[in-house]
């Protein structure tokens, strides 16, 4: 299994304290945030910050995100030529609703690339989709550029775009979780979850969490490392399932020697999707440690 991303913790790019602490907290994956949680007059010296950031801190080998603006600001070019230069891992593109919208993204990573003599194609891409049309383009999105390792949804901006809010249910985000999710896994890439704002409500955080992992996601987006825990500790397999799961994978090995396609384990069938879960669960647990 690839990279574990059950976490990506969004890290305010105007914030040197939190900057400096972010990795003690154990997320899969650290995004400084240079878009809307940087207001327009700190957004260079936001961008400065990171990039020293990047640069000159030890995240101890944590993946390293950056949320950059879009090109349709005057800081979305800066941005990616700042954060290419530091070394960044992944660039993620907000509010992405078109095929071109990741190639014009991906030619000036190309070209900065270049210019700051790095290996072409190192950085990596993430898509935020974030309306109804980025929704409806989700497959072409996921599939525009070979950099891309996953595509996200940005829920705050996408009910403000469908008129409505978010609910305890979620029911608002079914389709929209859906669709990214089927295009993610069409694409062979990652399908991450949103953020949930408010970071008091642990109870209703979890509820989140446990649908979005029925749902298929590979992980979420979080805005407080108090989220962290909550959400390792629901993808971690329990007790229970890996133990399952080395008998599955047991019964079909033996099953193999005696040239059985299926096999019942506890009268239930056993056949290839449900041997490819059990390992699922085996690497999970072991990436879980
Ligand atoms: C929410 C709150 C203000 C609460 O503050 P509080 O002070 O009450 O937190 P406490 O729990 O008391 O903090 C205890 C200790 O943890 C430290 N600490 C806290 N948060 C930390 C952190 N993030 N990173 C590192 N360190 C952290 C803190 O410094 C303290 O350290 P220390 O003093 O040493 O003890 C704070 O967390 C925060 O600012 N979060 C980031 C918010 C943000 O980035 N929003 C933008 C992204 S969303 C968006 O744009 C929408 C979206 O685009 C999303 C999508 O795409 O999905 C869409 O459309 O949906
Ligand atoms: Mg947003």
């Amino acid at each position: 299994m690839g990279r574990l991303r059950r976490t990506m913790l969004y890290v305010p790019g105007n914030n040197a304290g939190m900057m400096a602490d972010a990795m003690i907290y154990g997320a899969d994956s650290i995004m400084f945030d240079l878009e809307d949680s940087i207001s327009l007059k700190e957004k260079d010296a936001a961008r400065h910050l990171v990039y020293q950031a990047v640069k000159n801190l030890d995240f101890g080998g944590v993946e390293l995100v950056c949320r950059v603006n879009g090109l349709d600001s005057p800081y979305g070019e800066n941005d990616i030529e700042a954060m290419v230069a530091a070394g960044i891992h992944v660039i993620r593109l907000p509010k992405t609703e078109t095929v071109e919208d990741i190639r014009a993204v991906e030619q000036l990573i190309a070209k900065y690339e270049v210019k700051h003599n790095i290996e072409v194609g190192t950085v990596k891409m993430m898509a935020a989709i974030e309306s109804a049309l980025g929704i409806i383009n989700a497959y072409s999105i996921a599939t525009a550029s070979n950099r891309l390792i996953g595509i996200a949804i940005g829920a705050e901006d996408y009910v403000t775009n469908l008129k409505t809010t978010r609910s305890a249910s979620g029911v608002e985000l079914l389709y929209a979780r859906s669709q990214l999710l089927n295009a993610a896994r069409a694409a062979g890439i990652a399908a991450l979850d949103t953020v949930f704002s408010d970071v008091d409500d642990s109870e209703g955080f979890t509820k989140e969490v446990k649908l979005i992992k029925q749902l298929g996601f590979d992980g979420k987006s979080v805005i407080n490392p108090r989220q962290i825990p909550i959400v390792h500790q629901v993808f971690k397999p329990t007790d229970s399932e890996i133990s399952h799961a080395q008998a599955v994978i047991k019964a079909s090995d033996e099953a193999e020697i005696k040239g059985l396609g299926v096999v019942s384990l506890n009268g239930k069938m056993i056949d290839k999707p449900i041997v490819e879960r059990a390992q699922r669960i085996i690497e999970l647990a072991k990436a879980s440690r």
